[in-house]
């Protein structure tokens, strides 16, 4: 039988992933707030929801559960309210290979125990008082896992702050063969989405197989000790869209804005003596909010293929910078570019230096996963071309969920990258013309291929994430 969690690479084909669909939460966010929520903008959500999201979720349910979708397009447009797509209503597509977090969450807490914890520690994290507790405790467990994740109780009294972040379900954990690491946010505005997935991986049924193989990292036995400025360089902290399973034997880690050396290395110390992977690999990026993963960076298409921002691919110093850099009349630009060190399991204390991002990724496509040096392809950002690279990756071109090796979901704005992608050879279509093309058999998810999907973006691509991040995969066929 397969396994029911296990992931090994970035584009086996994708079966089985934990999402999380625009919630109420997310149409509260006030313009005071956004920043400190991780937001540069507030959303349209009934646009977000209809216009955006849905596209994804139905795509998803044609790719792996296409039962709960195949025949019934012009029903589920049909019906105004949106029923399908809801977790409380009868007519959910509820389906267990494209997962909803927040009908897991309702799950759980038909636990009293559970219910009694979980309601204790969100009240304590977000600052309640006692008569909160009970009032929370008492509510049925559908409308607290809504309450929890939006923020709002059924009365709409908005008891805390929205977690309007919880659709990046990749920042979550991630799925490492067949262990799932758990995440340590940075920031503060994400630390009740991971209060939530905790307790749904301790305690949800469909975890019981890899309960043993939850990994949490621990974090510096004295950071409570040390003067904030000290504490903040000494933090533990990691999220998901920093951790890539490239292939069975290699993990990357991103050193970012979000994930932490001190992380790093505890992962690297757990990952080794579980013999979990053979290969760890740490990408330091710049520290700046345009790239807080470095899934924002660079994702894969194809063993062979992959796209990623042109600045930080190959060290960008001229010649004649470098002499003007080391005479000092030039700042160093190192802060800047990325470095790349490689641990091997068994030689932890020999690291070596990997000179590119491009190097790293050929590496990968070569030694990992069988490529030919000269099939190795880049697509960059805005085609490379200025000033569309930045452009285009501060609106997600170089985050790509792939469903299957070689098609992709990715955002409809960003004009270059696609044209870069079809003289690349692949084709690209919007959201909704292919599910039509499902539904009328012009086309089938199992004979697609070298595809880029659109997935239309106004208001989703206003929190610098794209469908990399809308995605955490438990489950993908061995390549
Ligand atoms: N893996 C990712 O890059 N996730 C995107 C997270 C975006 C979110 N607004 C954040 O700043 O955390």
């Amino acid at each position: 039988m397969e396994n029911l969690i296990q992931v090994s690479s970035e584009v086996g084909t994708l079966r089985r992933l934990l999402i999380h669909s625009p919630d109420s939460g997310l149409g509260k966010v006030v313009p005071s707030k956004a920043q400190d929520w991780l937001f540069e903008d507030i959303v349209h959500l009934d646009t977000m929801r209809r216009q955006e999201y849905d596209f994804y979720v139905k795509t998803l349910l044609y790719f792996l559960d296409p039962d709960k979708i195949k025949g019934k397009l012009a029903t589920i447009n049909a019906d105004n309210d949106r029923n399908f797509f809801k977790p409380d209503n009868p007519e959910y597509f509820n389906s267990d290979k494209v997962i909803e977090l927040q009908k897991l969450l309702s799950d759980i807490l038909e636990n009293d125990l559970v219910r009694m914890k979980l309601v204790a520690a969100a009240c304590a994290i977000e600052k309640e008082w006692y008569t909160t507790h009970d009032e929370l405790f008492n509510l049925p467990p559908i409308e607290l896992a809504k309450t929890l994740i939006s923020g709002s109780t059924p009365s709409g009294e908005m008891l805390f702050p929205p977690i309007p972040n919880f659709i990046f379900t990749r920042d979550i954990g991630i799925t490492i063969n067949n262990h799932i690491l758990l995440n340590r946010p940075k920031k503060q505005a994400r630390t009740r989405e991971a209060l939530l997935v905790q307790y749904i991986f301790f305690n949800h049924p469909i975890f019981d197989a890899v309960r043993k193989n939850l990994i949490e990292i621990p974090d510096n036995e004295t950071l409570f000790l040390l003067p904030e400025y000290e504490a903040n360089e000494a933090q533990t902290t990691l999220e998901g869209g920093d951790v890539m399973m490239v292939a069975k034997n290699h993990l990357l880690i991103g050193i970012s804005e979000r994930t932490t050396v001190n992380a790093a290395k505890q992962v690297i110390k757990i990952l080794f003596e579980k013999k979990i992977v053979d290969k760890i690999t740490l990408v330091k990026i710049p520290n700046k909010r345009d790239y807080m993963h470095i899934d924002t960076v660079f994702t894969q298409v194809k063993r062979n293929v992959w796209v990623l921002l042109g600045s930080l691919a190959k060290p960008q110093l001229k010649a004649e910078d470098e002499v003007l850099i080391k005479a000092g009349l030039l700042p160093s630009k190192k802060a800047e570019q990325v470095h790349i060190v490689q641990f091997r399991r068994g030689q932890a204390d020999e690291p070596r230096e990997i000179a590119s991002l491009e190097e790293l990724l050929t590496e990968i496509s070569i030694y990992d996963l069988g490529c030919q040096p000269l099939d190795v392809k880049f697509i960059y950002s805005g085609n490379n071309e200025f000033p569309y690279g930045a452009r285009e990756q501060w609106t997600d071109s170089c985050n790509l969920l792939a469903v299957k090796e070689g098609v992709v979901i990715g955002y409809d704005r960003n004009d270059k990258t696609l044209e870069a992608f079809k003289e690349m050879g692949f084709e690209t279509i919007k959201m909704e013309d292919l599910l039509n093309d499902f539904e009328s058999g012009k086309r089938s998810p199992e004979t697609i291929q070298n595809t880029f999907i659109m997935l239309p973006s106004a208001e989703l691509s206003r929190a610098r994430g794209g469908s990399h991040c809308m995605s955490m995969p438990i489950l993908r066929s061995e390549l």
